[in-house]
């Protein structure tokens, strides 16, 4: 649904993205994530043309990003905390004022359920909303033309639990239901586990991994080694052994490349005095806050 070659957008002499490569596959949900200023709103926006790319390819629904035109626009909806709305209007009016431009794509059923669902205010200027109120209609706006492709960067922030809840059950339901294609960039990856396919991982403007979440967990594993006495680390460790460190008599760190049938002979072969071992599965949180840590420690 989008594929994107070596992106590269500066900022001045900052190099925000540094050659992302990264495919949105159609049908699935995918997961951006990142820390902070790693290169995913820029991404987002480059993709859509938002903002103007200084090298790379991308591809939108088979459209070059630069050539995004009206039928295009129709079959994409992008809610981002930073897209402005016209904030003179209440949530009826934006809706008679967004409705024309989508035709019979527009669907009044859905709007109605989607202002019902979200509890949003019909008299309330959007200027006069909560943060969690605009974010809703701003939803709102984006999804009443049921669009293919669902780009939505950091979209929770400022909905509260339940509604966080409510939404992603339904977005979850239309995405099962239409074969929706969803980008979703955001820091809950609590939320984001429960119904992406697959994650990308970006750090510092290049796309580390992208990958199935099913198989990322499935390589992925805490592990904690125990000890008799003192033990120390050695120099030299196989480099998917991420964070590895030592608290007197245990080892920690996380195996980016567990494998069922041979991981568990291999930690006693590398720590020849190693009594005991525990390993874990991870959440998806887990894995990325490892990844992350390790990101932190090639850069420091
Ligand atoms: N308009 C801009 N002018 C200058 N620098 C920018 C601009 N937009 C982004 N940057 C820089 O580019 C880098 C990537 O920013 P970006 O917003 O894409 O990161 P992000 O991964 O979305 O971060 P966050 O998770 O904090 O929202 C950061 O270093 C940021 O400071």
């Amino acid at each position: 649904m989008i594929t994107i070659r070596n992106l590269r957008k500066r900022f001045r002499s900052h190099e925000a993205l540094r050659g992302v490569n990264l495919d949105i596959p159609e049908g699935k949900v995918t997961a951006f994530l990142g820390p902070n200023g790693a290169g995913k709103t820029t991404t987002i926006k480059c993709a859509l043309n938002f903002m103007e790319r200084d090298e790379g390819d991308v591809s939108v629904m088979g459209c070059d990003a630069r050539k995004l035109a009206k039928p295009e626009w129709q079959r994409i909806g992008y809610v981002s905390e930073n897209r402005r709305l016209p904030e003179w209007l209440t949530v009826p009016k934006l809706m008679d004022y967004l409705r024309p431009m989508y035709g019979s794509r527009w669907d009044r059923d859905f709007e109605k359920t989607m202002i019902r669902d979200f509890q949003l205010p019909l008299k309330t200027r959007l200027s006069a909303m909560s943060r969690g109120q605009r974010m809703k209609a701003a939803l709102l706006a984006a999804l009443a033309y049921r669009p293919q492709l669902v780009v939505l960067d950091e979209p929770f922030s400022g909905l509260d639990p339940l509604v966080r809840d409510e939404f992603l059950s339904g977005l979850l339901e239309m995405t099962e239901a239409e074969g929706w294609t969803v980008w979703i960039s955001s820091h809950d990856i609590e939320e984001v586990e429960r119904f992406a396919d697959r994650v990308a991982i970006i750090d510092d403007g290049r796309v580390d991994l992208q990958e199935e979440v099913d198989s990322l967990q499935g390589r992925f594993r805490n592990v904690e080694l125990w000890f008799d006495g003192e033990t120390a680390l050695p120099d030299e460790l196989p480099s998917c052994w991420l964070n590895a460190k030592t608290t007197g008599r245990t080892i920690t760190f996380s195996d980016a490349g567990y494998d069922e049938s041979s991981s568990r002979d291999l930690y006693p072969r590398i720590f020849p005095g190693c009594r005991r071992q525990e390993v874990d599965r991870m959440t998806l949180r887990e894995v990325f806050v490892a990844l992350a840590r390790s990101y932190r420690s090639r850069t420091a």
